[in-house]
């Protein structure tokens, strides 16, 4: 099948792919802008990073055999700039960090710290002043999730020291993130301004994730659509649990913990889907392994998790490897396939690149090896969602003005056809009432018309009258000078004699030579009177024959007049046979009485 071209759609489609992604591109900058703001903009609270302020002790400080209490007087406190990545971790799980706390004016002063790995017990002036999650006096505790702290320092007036007990199981121990401290209320607003545009981001990319849905529920392509509302939805789910707005809408940071790993280990699943879906003619040949290998990575951490010992925040680690190698390879897939689907497949092939290059800078500000960026990494992701949104709907209205186009040319088509197929029926029609020769009514149209006139004259009672004529010697005529000078004699004898008639009479061809014409709501005379006038035209024609002399013809006329106002007989049919028969009767009463006259009749009822 010959698709039409739409030259137009398609480059109104392709510049529309090109400006949403730039739109879209333009979109995420502006809404991630809130989010990476710098808290230069804001009221700067104190961040302790100052030499001398922090010392660390790896493993738990002994305990006083008098008072059953810490002693932190113990003298192995080794100094260090800032506790983000306490060194020589080893095999131990607990550390204990010494903060001086500074001079300041403060109404209720508060630490916020974000970023303790993972359980935590604060002490000041010789109490527990601030805990989260459990760490047994032995040193033993269980992963309680990655919340944000406020820790109150009213209590540190005296010493001006803190301690932190701070246990952790994973790869890293420190106090990685932000520390500020500040009155409560300023830490809190400065949670909620955070917080609330991240809030915000998570709830459009659940909506993109929404709309994809949809999408894939009511359209035909739905693949893309799904996998992409999929995504979304786990992007919008991943953006929100890492949110420190999370934490004040459900105070459970372990199950918020729990659905940013799964859901962050979750996305090359949906990459992989939807990459499988986008190319779906031709699929990368990884792509479906990709898809089992990536499903088996949360499936196998969420058993080990709950099976074993193991922490599925040690997962971390192993994840982003897995991650970078997992785009990697889709991409090298995409890169083979591109070509085959034109510039929506470039266009998903730059989301994946851009998004590989965010998840590396992600990855590597992570883990210190260049400086903490934000969170890139979920940029590209949201742009990348964004992004194949847009080409998604891009590609659909691009099919939709393909189908229209389709219809209208097909519709176009059709009533094209439809219009030759009335024509064709309409010459059908016309030539089965024709004579092929003569172009008049052929017996079998003539007896039809005829029919339904003597039906009329009966009903109105109008007068009508049929005329037989046959040429006479015709055969001589074939004989002498061949059928095409017959046949032109025929053709313009026809010619002649209709033109002397009027519109509705019927001119037909009854047989070979021998023709009818019937005259309705004719009175006798006025019939009388045209048929002499025909004879006389017919007797007046002239042929050239080919010797070169002129042929006259003749013919015999046999005329029936049906007069109104009589007792008729109710079958119309057997009157026409009547009105023929007595016809046929009187023209051969000419021709046996030497041809080239007329002689007319009335009527006669026959029982
Ligand atoms: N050229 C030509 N001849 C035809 C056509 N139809 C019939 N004829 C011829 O018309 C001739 C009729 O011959 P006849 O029936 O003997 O009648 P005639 O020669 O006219 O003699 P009369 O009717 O007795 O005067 C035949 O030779 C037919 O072949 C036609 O369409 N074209």
């Amino acid at each position: 099948m010959q698709f039409p071209k739409v030259d137009l759609s398609d480059r109104i489609a392709s510049t529309l792919s090109g400006f949403s992604v730039f739109v879209i591109s333009v979109l995420c900058m502006l809404l991630s802008a809130p989010l990476s703001a710098s808290p230069e903009n804001e009221r700067q609270p104190l961040s302790l990073d100052f030499d001398g302020l922090w010392s660390y002790s790896w493993g738990d400080l002994p305990v006083s055999e008098t008072t059953g209490t810490w002693q932190f007087d113990h003298p192995h406190w080794t100094p260090i700039r800032f506790p983000d990545v306490i060194p020589d971790k080893g095999s131990h799980n607990i550390a204990w960090i010494r903060l001086q706390v500074p001079e300041g004016q403060w109404k209720n002063p508060y630490l916020f710290i974000n970023s303790v790995d993972l359980t935590l017990q604060v002490f000041a002036a010789g109490r527990n002043v601030y805990q989260f999650g459990e760490i047994t006096p032995e040193g033993e505790s269980h992963f309680a999730g990655w919340p944000w702290h406020l820790v109150p320092v009213a209590d540190v007036s005296g010493s001006g020291v803190m301690y932190f007990r701070v246990f952790s199981d994973y790869p890293f121990l420190g106090l990685s993130g932000e520390i500020s401290l500040d009155d409560k209320s300023e830490l809190l607003e400065r949670v909620y301004a955070r917080g609330l545009p991240g809030t915000f981001i998570a709830i459009t990319v659940l909506l993109v994730g929404v709309i994809s849905m949809i999408l894939g529920m009511i359209k035909k392509d739905r693949g893309v659509a799904l996998a992409n509302g999929c995504l979304s939805i786990d992007l919008a789910l991943m953006i929100f649990a890492e949110n420190e707005f999370s934490q004040l809408v459900w105070l459970d940071p372990l199950t918020w913990r729990y659905i940013a790993a799964f859901t962050y280990f979750m996305i090359p699943v949906f990459l992989a889907w939807g990459i499988r879906e986008w190319f779906k003619r031709s699929p990368p040949k990884v792509a479906a392994p990709m898809l089992v290998i990536t499903l088996l990575f949360p499936v196998t951490v969420a058993l080990l998790s709950v099976f074993s010992d193991f922490s599925f925040v040690n997962a971390y680690p192993y994840f982003d490897v897995f991650f970078i190698v997992s785009v990697l390879v889709l991409w090298a897939g995409c890169y083979a396939r591109f070509r085959r689907v034109g510039s929506q497949g470039l266009l998903v092939l730059f989301g994946i690149t851009a998004l590989f290059v965010s998840l590396l800078l992600d990855m590597l500000s992570a883990h210190g090896l260049i400086d903490w960026i934000g969170k890139t990494g979920q940029w590209g992701l949201v742009f990348y969602t964004f992004a194949s949104l847009a080409v998604y709907l891009v590609k659909d209205w691009k099919q939709q003005v393909m189908l229209h186009s389709l219809t209208h040319s097909l519709e176009h088509k059709v009533a094209e056809r439809t219009r030759e197929l009335n024509e064709s029926k309409l010459q059908l029609e016309q030539l089965a009432r024709e004579d092929y020769l003569t172009k008049i009514l052929n017996r079998r149209a003539f007896m039809e018309a005829a029919a339904l006139e003597v039906s009329n004259a009966l009903r109105y009672q109008r007068p009508l009258t049929l005329v037989m004529f046959d040429v006479d010697h015709f055969k001589q005529i074939n004989d002498d000078y061949g059928h095409a000078m017959g046949d032109d004699v025929l053709t313009e004898l026809t010619r002649a004699l209709k033109a002397e008639c009027r519109e509705g009479d019927l001119f037909g061809r009854y047989g070979g030579e021998e023709f009818v014409i019937l005259l309705n709501s004719t009175e006798t005379d006025q019939a009388e009177n045209l048929v002499k006038r025909l004879h006389s035209v017919l007797s007046q024609l002239q042929f050239i024959e080919p010797s070169g002399g002129v042929l006259n013809i003749t013919a015999s006329f046999g005329v029936v007049s049906l007069p109104p106002l009589q007792k008729m007989p109710a079958d119309s049919g057997l009157l026409l046979d009547q009105l023929l028969m007595q016809a046929d009767e009187a023209m051969y009463s000419v021709k046996n009485g030497g041809r080239n006259g007329i002689q007319f009749r009335e009527w006669v009822a026959v029982a």
